[in-house]
């Protein structure tokens, strides 16, 4: 049977523009699971305050990571897309040697990986009904989440939900909740630690900076503060660091609120002002590089760092198209494939 895996991410400008900044903008913050002020108040300040100024000022970030990446292959066009495009491409490359996928008997089995995004293009409901004119019966979306947030994978639960509720025939169709516990995603985390020590050396801690949100989400049930914590702590462990060595933080705080605490960027700077020399810093919640790695986090905040006294930073890039990232991705869906056959 034809079984279409669908990696997800979260999407990005067409160009770094800010008429297409804007475009993506107005779609991504309209969606009350990013943003859960109530709509008719959000929306006035969103296009009052928000959609005339913030894309001026972000597309001259776009601009600057736009066809640039980091060492290993060069990228073309927005990183994010480029990567994701890339992850489907050899997950296809590892799955399609197998006529028969884990278990299948009829013998006839056919994986097709592509990727959507869960904003802009290309959107998951053209994917679907694409695929199912290409002949897949049975989809397995893969959100490159590995840490679950309402603010994301939620979000892409409730296109699926949307997708459903205007079909008649619905799709059969699985979503991944989350992986920050699969062995291979902490192996490859620490792989590539590992790698970029001995490449570069080992600096004084270590900081795994995730993506923030607003603090009251978790208050309200969102897990995903529990899935960070307990990302950095086995990846702590398998890498043998005691705890006075390495730090969590948050990243990326958008508007007023409180969001998830200690901030990166106030971290660094407390650390180069307390005589902290050296840091390494890595972004488990982030599969791909993309404007919130290259920019935030490799050039704003290596400047927050060095103008507070520290001397080096080092960004450890996301895992991309690593090998072993690609191998816990087959892992994942060949777990699933096999569970789905068998029932
Ligand atoms: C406004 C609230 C936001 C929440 C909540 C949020 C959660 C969240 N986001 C990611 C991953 C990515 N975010 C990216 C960009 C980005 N994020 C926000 C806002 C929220 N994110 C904005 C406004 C932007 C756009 C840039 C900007 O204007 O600052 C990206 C990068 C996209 C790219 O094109 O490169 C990613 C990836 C996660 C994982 C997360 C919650 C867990
Ligand atoms: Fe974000
Ligand atoms: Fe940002």
């Amino acid at each position: 049977m034809a079984h279409a895996i669908i990696l997800m991410n979260l999407g990005t400008p067409a160009e770094p523009t800010p008429g297409a900044v804007r475009a993506f903008l107005r779609e991504f913050l309209s969606d009350t699971r990013v943003v859960e002020i109530p709509k008719p108040v959000w929306q006035l300040i969103l296009n009052l305050f928000i959609l005339p100024l913030r894309p001026k000022r972000i597309a001259p970030a776009y601009a600057e990571i736009w066809d640039s990446g980091l060492d290993g292959e060069p990228v073309s066009g927005s990183p994010i897309m480029f990567y994701t495009r890339r992850q489907a491409e050899l997950l296809q490359a590892r799955l399609q040697p197998h006529d028969s996928v884990a278990g299948d008997e009829t013998g006839g089995g056919n994986v097709m990986v592509t990727y959507a995004m869960t904003y802009g293009a290309p959107n998951l409901a053209d994917t679907v009904e694409r695929l199912r004119q290409e002949g897949a019966k049975r989809f397995t979306l893969v959100p490159l989440y590995p840490q679950y947030s309402a603010t994301t994978t939620g979000a892409i639960y409730d296109q699926v939900a949307r997708i459903i509720r205007t079909s008649r025939d619905v799709p059969d169709i699985s979503v991944v909740h989350h992986y920050w516990e699969h062995p291979g995603y902490i192996a490859a985390l620490a792989n590539s630690v590992r790698e970029h020590w001995h490449k570069h050396g080992q600096a004084e801690k270590l900081m795994m900076s995730f993506h923030g949100i607003p603090k009251a989400n978790t208050r309200k049930g969102d897990p995903y503060y529990h899935h960070c914590c307990g990302t950095a702590e086995r990846l702590a462990e398998a890498l043998g660091l005691s705890r006075e060595r390495w730090e969590i933080t948050f990243q990326s705080r958008f508007g007023k609120a409180e969001w998830l605490q200690p901030y990166t960027d106030k971290t660094l700077i407390e650390w180069g002002r307390n005589g902290v020399a050296s840091v390494d810093v890595l972004c488990p919640a982030f599969s791909a590089d993309c404007l919130e790695t290259l920019e935030e986090i490799a050039v704003e905040n290596r400047a927050n760092f060095i103008d507070a006294g520290g001397r080096e930073y080092r960004y450890i890039p996301a895992l991309n198209t690593r090998e072993d990232h690609i191998a816990m991705l087959e892992a994942i869906v060949r777990e699933r494939i096999s569970d789905l056959e068998a029932g």
